[in-house]
């Protein structure tokens, strides 16, 4: 097998419960076959039932892991997830401007599903000042949106309008996530690729395990395009597998389980019996 390796790395931080962060980033490139790589930003103490302690990982030590791994393996894309300070996203910035690291993912994680403040608050600006503009494709949710535009967004109109000032912003892709409509039917999420808006569309359902939903579907991207797919097609696969991923759940935890991250193989085994 001389086949290419398509290698991805994730800047996040680690969820000791196995569901988010490093963790589900990991398992998700695995699963797609993409070689996984890691800078960890912060460690947090973390299960099914919230976060119980953050310690943040120190600057130049985010930036030599990442330093470690693009000049010795090389990096096909990146995402990135927890950022919890201004000093660590800076040092992010500069070292994806200097390696040219293009396949960049961004999801602007601010708040846990269990309400804990993962970004800075002064943090929020930096990262429209720095990330943003370098980003091929940026996932917020919708109350990260809000924040990120300064207004709310409780119709059609004003999420395409937040997707345009997003790409205004530099990130050449957007997808403003649906999960948290949870009066709609659907779990449909908003994409602009800056010339047409188009949803990723799937049922809702019912469960409360959807811990690390949203690291989940951004590794996935990640992972789509270090194999060399476009980004409309990365994120249409993307969502096809944190749909399975949230359809089959593992039943893990007392609290917000996790998504089971080999979902997508089950229809595949199924066949083979
Ligand atoms: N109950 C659900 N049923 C189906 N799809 C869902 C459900 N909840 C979320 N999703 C999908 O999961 C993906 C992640 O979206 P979500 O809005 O949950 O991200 P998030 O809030 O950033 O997640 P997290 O902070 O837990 O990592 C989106 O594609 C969204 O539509
Ligand atoms: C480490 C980490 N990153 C991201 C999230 C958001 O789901 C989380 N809960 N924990």
């Amino acid at each position: 097998m001389n086949q290419k390796v398509a290698r991805a790395l994730t800047i996040a931080g680690s969820d000791s419960g196995g569901g988010a962060g490093i963790q589900a980033d990991l398992k998700t490139f695995q699963e797609l076959h993409v070689y996984g790589m890691s800078a960890i930003t912060a460690i947090t103490v973390q299960n099914t039932l919230g976060v119980h302690g953050i310690q943040e990982i120190r600057p130049d030590i985010v930036a030599s892991q990442i330093e470690a791994v693009t000049t010795d393996i090389g990096v096909d894309a990146v995402k990135t997830g927890m950022i919890s300070n201004i000093k660590i996203m800076e040092a992010i910035a500069s070292l994806v401007k200097k390696y040219k690291l293009s396949n960049l993912v961004i999801d602007p994680v601010m708040i846990s599903k269990s309400g804990h403040a993962l970004l800075k608050e002064d943090a929020r600006l930096a990262l429209k000042e720095l990330l943003i503009p370098l980003a091929m494709v940026i996932t917020p949710n919708l109350p990260e949106a809000e924040v990120l535009v300064g207004h709310s967004l409780d119709n059609m109109a004003a999420r395409k309008e937040a997707a345009q000032y997003l790409r205004d912003l530099g990130a050449k892709h957007v997808v403003i996530k649906g999960g948290h409509l949870s009066d709609q039917e659907n779990a449909d999420d908003l994409f602009y690729n800056g010339n047409e808006f188009t949803l990723l569309s799937s049922p809702r359902f019912h469960t409360q395990h959807t811990h690390g939903t949203g690291c989940t579907f951004s590794a996935a991207i990640t992972a789509y395009l270090a194999k060399g797919e476009a980004p409309d097609i990365a994120v249409q696969r993307a969502k096809n597998y944190i749909t399975d991923a949230i359809r089959y759940p593992l039943n893990i935890g007392q609290g917000h389980g996790p998504t089971n991250h080999w979902a997508h193989r089950l229809q595949e085994e199924q066949n083979e019996k």
